[in-house]
């Protein structure tokens, strides 16, 4: 079984129990916001009750149609962008191999798996392109909106290569979209090619959608145990359901991270010593960021990899601005170990830690380094993790999405809309003469004469 906890013990001399207990009467509210559905973007909550609401036959239909997957295809494509694809993305890096496409056939029993649809370079689709040659391929479209630009780009791309190569039928029979019940291009198109589809509820925003079938089906493709997700996050929801601050370690992260933010600390860093972990960060980023980042208000989420980072962002995290703040993820259990061997000639110097083991010198590292970080006044949460399994992966997931709706709350924003990202769109859409945006594309372009 997966545990969490949360340590903040260097990071508790920058502040004090009261100013964290002041916070009560406010997260009090937040939760009853969150539970009873009465705050800001309260049409956006789905997410809160989703680990008990999942039901059995969505599971089985998951699990039925990754096996399908599993039978028929060596690479298995998972087209989405943002929250359509981080969470599967972060799962499937956590809980597997660390080279998984790269291992041999023999060893991975599951098809390849690549994420594309995440931008609009030409090179990168060509390059895809090349992977696939002789490749049997199926897949996944993810998109809740249905029409976000760059997934359906790719899938363009991808659906015309899967026509040539297995005819129309034989590429409907490939193609599995997750999208809208009734709205949207993704599912007109699915609707009319008779594509194996699943939903996204309207009450679940991209961000938050990583226990459904956006991030369950590509998970269960590569093997994972989706069923013991769920449970991880189901007992999360239990353990993290009080509105009692001191018996809720999930809502004091949610208040330290705004005590912080109102100390003038205005960058998270969130920090893993674990590769597996890095799109855990990117998922986190996400979620984070999209849900503060508004009204000119919210702290800025950015990730590091440990120690790799320590040798190009460490410099600046012990003594750059004193604007950071740092979340470091502790595995208590790494999945493997390997032992320093003995070396005769020493040439290295290495000998002192012959005999020891890899994670024993992460653990020193990642010690110093939360010493050193908090002598140069960055303070430090430590969430330690028992261990790396599907539980600690939905258990993790569920406390930061609650952690995330009460520190939006607490911040006063409406943490489940994301109107800042239509500019770029409407400014890109304009730029390449899509109909009705005529007037805005004169403007830009001469702004950019
Ligand atoms: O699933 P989709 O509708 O394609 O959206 C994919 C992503 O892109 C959007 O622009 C949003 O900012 C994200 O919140 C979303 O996760």
């Amino acid at each position: 079984m997966s545990k969490l906890s949360l340590d903040y013990k260097n990071a508790s001399s920058f502040f004090s129990e009261d100013e964290l207990k002041y916070f009560q009467p406010y997260v009090e509210q937040a939760h009853n916001q969150l539970h009873q559905k009465t705050g800001a973007g309260n049409e956006f909550l789905g997410w809160v009750d989703l680990p008990k609401k999942i039901s059995e036959t969505e599971i089985s239909d998951i699990k039925k149609t990754a096996d399908y997957v599993k039978n028929n295809c060596d690479v298995f494509l998972v087209i989405g962008i943002g929250g359509s694809y981080l969470g599967a993305k972060a799962a499937i890096e956590m809980l597997n191999h660390s080279f998984y496409n790269e291992l041999s056939d023999e060893k991975r029993t599951a098809p390849k798996i690549y994420f594309v649809g995440q931008n609009v370079s030409g090179t990168y689709l060509k390059h895809l392109i090349d992977v696939l040659e002789g490749k049997e391929v199926m897949v996944n479209v993810i998109s809740k909106s249905g029409t976000t630009t760059e997934p359906a780009v790719a899938f363009r791309i991808i659906r015309e290569l899967l026509e040539k190569k297995y005819g129309k039928e034989g590429a409907q029979k490939r193609i599995i979209a997750t999208t809208d019940k009734s709205k949207g291009a993704l599912r007109a198109l699915a609707d009319q090619e008779g594509y194996k589809t699943f939903v996204i509820e309207d009450d679940i925003g991209g961000r938050f959608s990583v226990l459904t079938a956006v991030g369950l089906l590509p998970i269960a493709v590569s093997g994972a145990d989706i069923e013991e997700i769920i449970k991880g996050a189901k007992s999360a929801y239990n353990d993290f359901n009080s509105p009692k601050l001191l018996d809720n370690y999930c809502y004091q992260y949610a208040v330290i991270r705004n005590i912080f933010y109102r100390k003038g600390k205005t960058v998270e860093i969130m920090a893993n010593y674990e590769p597996s972990l890095a799109y855990l960060s990117e998922w986190w980023k996400q979620l984070y960021g999209e849900s503060e980042g508004k009204d000119h208000k919210g702290l800025f989420p950015a990730s590091v990899n440990f120690t790799t980072d320590l040798h190009s962002m460490g410099q600046y995290i012990q003594d750059g601005m004193r604007n950071l703040f740092q979340t470091v993820i502790e595995v208590k259990s790494p999945k493997e170990d390997i032992t320093l061997p003995y070396d005769q000639q020493n040439l290295d110097g290495l000998n002192y830690l012959s005999g020891k083991t890899v994670n024993f010198i992460n653990d020193k590292a990642l010690k110093g380094t939360l010493l050193a970080h908090t002598d140069g006044n960055v303070p430090n949460i430590v969430l330690k993790l028992d261990n790396i399994s599907e539980h600690s992966f939905g258990y993790l997931i569920y406390f930061f999405e609650k952690a995330c709706g009460i520190s939006g709350y607490l911040l006063g924003v409406n943490p489940f809309d994301q109107p800042g990202v239509e500019a770029y769109k409407k400014n890109m859409f304009a730029l390449l003469g899509k109909e009705g945006y005529e007037k805005e594309k004169e403007v830009l372009e001469n702004r950019l004469k």
